[in-house]
């Protein structure tokens, strides 16, 4: 398959490195324009292979207008609030034929896609509970083993091309199915990040201590608020299920930081706009008072704005 990357952080580099491993594959990379030219290599260690891989030094091939246009398969690695305006910077040269894969964590993606787009691409969402981390820019550590699901967003995708699609990824990484509902995937995972990405960013927790009683309270509610607000989106979550599912991922990922602590840490933007946020503009839409997750938003927001003075 002909791939191309888009974004260099730490889930981009990750996909580069292992379906670049399979000669079935040709990889390339689009970054950043922080980062013209990009250099040629990169590194990438395995911190789940026993004993950990050593570290390895991958050709980094960058994708010029007519590898994007011959492309197969787009992956967009970018944060939630970077698809759109990654979207617009290849819209001129993209082929309909194109299968464009959105992997970001938060939901709110698809409604803000221009019309041109979802009218002429097939998009699927891929849902990745893989972690990755960077040690400094173009050097990548996959700290964490995990499954992918993928799903129809937008357009078609005949049982050939969902084949192929899912052959080729699950060669590259274990662990991946296709899902016909990939929106009840996709709700279930903001759920997660609903609870743990805020607590842990304004507390400065790591996310196993969201799980400490004073959290409780917090956690019920936010997640009754986003089952409330995904029914009125015709999804139907069930309070005891996913308070399982949230509290299964704080004990697996206990020792973790969450993307949102790291953000803020770094002083850079987070998602919560497409996390909390979502679900606080889905309660003004719907007339569904979401107190819990709108006093989360406004909290990180504050935080963030802070940070940036
Ligand atoms: N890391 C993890 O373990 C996990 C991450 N996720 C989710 O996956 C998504 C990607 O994660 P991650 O890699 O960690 O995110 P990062 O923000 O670390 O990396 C995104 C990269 O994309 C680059 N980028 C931004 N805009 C463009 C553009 N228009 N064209 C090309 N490159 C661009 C950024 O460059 P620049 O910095 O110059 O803007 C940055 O290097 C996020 O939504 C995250 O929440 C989900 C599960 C696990
Ligand atoms: C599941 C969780 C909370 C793991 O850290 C995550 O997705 C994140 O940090 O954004």
């Amino acid at each position: 398959m002909n791939i191309v990357i888009v974004g260099q952080g730490p889930i981009g580099l990750m996909w580069y490195r292992y379906l670049a491993l399979s000669t079935a594959n040709n990889v390339k990379i689009v970054c950043s324009k922080n980062v013209q030219p990009p250099p040629s290599f990169f590194s990438f260690s395995n911190l789940n292979a026993n004993p950990p891989d050593k570290l390895e030094q991958i050709k980094l091939v960058s994708a010029d207008d007519d590898s994007i246009t011959k492309a197969d398969l787009i992956i967009v690695c970018v944060k939630s609030f970077q698809v759109i305006s990654a979207l617009k910077r290849l819209q001129n040269i993209l082929n309909s034929k194109t299968i464009i894969a959105l992997c970001h964590n938060g939901m709110g993606v698809k409604e803000q896609l221009p019309d041109t787009i979802k009218q002429a691409q097939t998009i699927v969402s891929f849902l990745i509970t893989h972690g990755a981390k960077l040690n400094a820019p173009f050097d990548i550590v996959h700290t964490g083993l995990g499954k992918t699901d993928i799903g129809l967003v937008c357009g078609s995708l005949n049982s050939k091309k969902q084949a192929q699609l899912i052959k080729t990824i699950d060669n590259a990484l274990p662990q991946t199915s296709w899902q016909d509902n990939i929106q009840q995937k996709q709700w279930e995972k903001l759920a997660i990040n609903c609870v743990i990405n805020p607590i842990t960013a304004i507390h400065n927790i790591k996310n196993g201590d969201v799980n400490q009683e004073q959290y409780d309270q917090t956690k019920i509610q936010v997640l009754e608020e986003v089952i409330t607000v995904a029914k009125a989106e015709g999804i139907e979550l069930n309070h005891g299920s996913l308070l399982n599912i949230v509290d299964q991922v704080i004990l697996l990922t206990a020792e973790n930081s969450s993307s949102m602590r790291s953000d803020i840490l770094a002083k850079r933007s987070t998602e919560i706009d497409y996390i909390n946020g979502y679900i606080h503009q889905l309660g003004i839409k719907h007339l569904i008072p979401t107190p819990q997750n709108s006093l989360l938003w406004q909290q990180v927001k504050a935080t963030e704005l802070q940070d940036k003075k």
